[in-house]
């Protein structure tokens, strides 16, 4: 097997992983690395936990130490708290070279971050968006000098999903120079092949784990069936026997919308569970804190929505939970590989009700493994059923009487002032299509029903025809 030297890294980066317990090259930086140091354009696809970012971060490193300038290296990651995790290993990595690094992220203070840009740092990592916003009002920074553009969870990016990246994504390759190396990453890249290769334009070399299923042998897939009124019974139940059998194990529990996060989470300290959560509607100075408090174990249940399903690398999580069956198959993938990485075991269960079985299904072909059931004691969890559903009631009546909805309005109205929209006119327009809509309603109803009136008319105009031909018939007859 290769070791770091082999591959084109200096002696002194080698002792700078050393010191960070990376010794050994993993597959994906065995065979992506060379190819970077060549400067080949890369695209690595590998499963999660696999060390895809050091696969990128010690050869931008080590090209660095040769020609030092800034801005070098631009980086792209789909949420915030990625693109902290990534700055921290390209600080850590890069720390003998004095490597200057920028984070550029919605939710923090633009004017500092203008200034951060400004002073050329080595390597900028961002979320499009934000990224795209300084583009657009500033000219104190240049990125037409970038030797490196990388995407990270590059298929995310691509994708249109409920924040859609590809306007800002369109800015962003505007101001960078074609004759750069593109570098991208994720454990689900083969979907997006076709438009990913658009963007990394110089033949690149591709590498993707060779392997059957699609998540880490040291995963242990699980799922419970369950009706919907008993799943947060199940997750109670589950979640006390883990935290009494298991004192240094972290948990996440994923859920699909904010709403049911933050009653989660609610629910989950009324049961005295050290719960934090993460949802894209909390400040980002409360996701960071918490995040920050989850991976130093002072909490040791994390109640989050898929802002947290992608990267985030907390070797303590042993469980993942998903609280709901994700609808994609890359998106299980992704949550579930918060779990079980670098070579440690993990487990991962998912609740299914009867109307999530599909959704399994597709999981298990796409993943090309099989779930197995958890095995739970039914009885165990009926007993705590009732105390765990008037709770949960009393969390939702707690939440209402907050401004938890009037946030997630305001949070709607701001979105569309960054889209450029006015946010009354939208509300006007909308109200002018919900009248549209009611008037075809109404108009739709009122020809139904004259054609019901009509039906009923000919009807009834066909029941006197017959009887007056019975008549007459019973008076011939007569
Ligand atoms: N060569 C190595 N030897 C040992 N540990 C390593 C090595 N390379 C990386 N690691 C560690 O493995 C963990 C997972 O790495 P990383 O976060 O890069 O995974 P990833 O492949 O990007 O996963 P994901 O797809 O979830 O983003 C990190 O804690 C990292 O420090």
């Amino acid at each position: 097997m290769a070791d770091f030297s082999s591959l084109g890294l200096s002696d002194w980066l080698v002792k700078q992983c050393t010191q960070l317990g990376i010794n050994k090259p993993t597959p994906v930086q065995e065979n992506c690395m060379p190819p970077i140091l060549e400067g080949r354009d890369c695209m690595g696809c590998a499963k999660t936990g696999s060390g895809k970012t050091a696969a990128f971060v010690l050869p931008v490193v080590q090209k660095l130490s040769e020609d030092p300038y800034g801005i070098f290296c631009l980086v792209l990651t789909p949420t915030r708290e990625l693109a902290y995790q990534i700055a921290e290993q390209f600080r850590v990595l890069g720390k003998p070279l004095g490597l200057k690094e920028c984070i550029i992220v919605g939710g923090m203070d633009m004017v500092s971050q203008a200034m951060a840009l400004s002073n050329q740092p080595h390597v900028v990592v961002a979320t499009p968006g934000r990224l795209a916003d300084h583009i657009r009002s500033s000219n104190t920074f240049s990125l037409r000098k970038i030797q490196f553009l990388i995407l990270d969870e590059a298929d995310r990016l691509l994708e249109q999903g409920c924040t859609d990246f590809t306007k800002d994504l369109e800015t962003i390759l505007g101001v960078v120079p074609a004759k750069r190396q593109t570098l991208l990453f994720s454990a689900t890249l083969t979907d997006t092949l076709h438009d990913l290769k658009n963007i990394a334009m110089n033949k690149p070399f591709f590498w993707e784990s060779k392997s059957e299923t699609r998540t880490v042998e040291e995963l242990d897939q699980r799922y419970i069936l369950t009706p919907e009124k008993v799943k947060d019974a199940y997750l109670v139940h589950l979640i006390q026997t883990f935290t009494d059998e298991h004192d240094d194990w972290s948990i996440i529990v994923f859920t699909n919308t904010c709403k049911s996060c933050q009653v989660l989470t609610m629910m989950m300290r009324e049961f005295n569970f050290p719960t934090i959560c993460l949802h894209s509607m909390m400040k980002q100075k409360q996701r960071f804190a918490n995040l920050a408090k989850f991976k130093a174990s002072v909490f040791k249940l994390l109640i989050a929505t898929d802002v947290a399903a992608r990267g985030l690398d907390i070797p303590s999580v042993q469980v993942v939970i998903n609280h709901n069956t994700p609808g994609l198959p890359k998106n299980y993938i992704h949550r579930v590989g918060r779990t079980a990485r670098a070579g440690r075991n993990g487990v991962a269960i998912t609740l299914v009700t009867q109307y999530d079985i599909h959704l399994v299904q597709s999981i298990e072909a796409q993943n090309h493994a099989k779930l197995k059931e958890y095995p739970v004691v039914e009885k165990e969890v009926l007993k705590i059923l009732t105390q765990v559903n008037v709770t949960r009631r009393q969390c939702e009546i707690k939440l209402e009487a907050t401004d938890f909805d009037e946030k997630k309005e305001i949070n709607k109205r701001k979105q569309l002032i960054l889209e450029g929209k006015d946010p009354d006119l939208e509300a006007k327009r909308k109200a002018e299509l919900e009248k549209i809509r009611s008037h075809k309603k109404k108009f739709k109803q009122r020809i139904e029903e004259s054609i019901q009136k009509q039906k009923r008319g000919q009807l009834k105009k066909k029941l006197m025809k017959r009887k007056q031909i019975k008549k007459r018939a019973t008076k011939v007859t007569a």
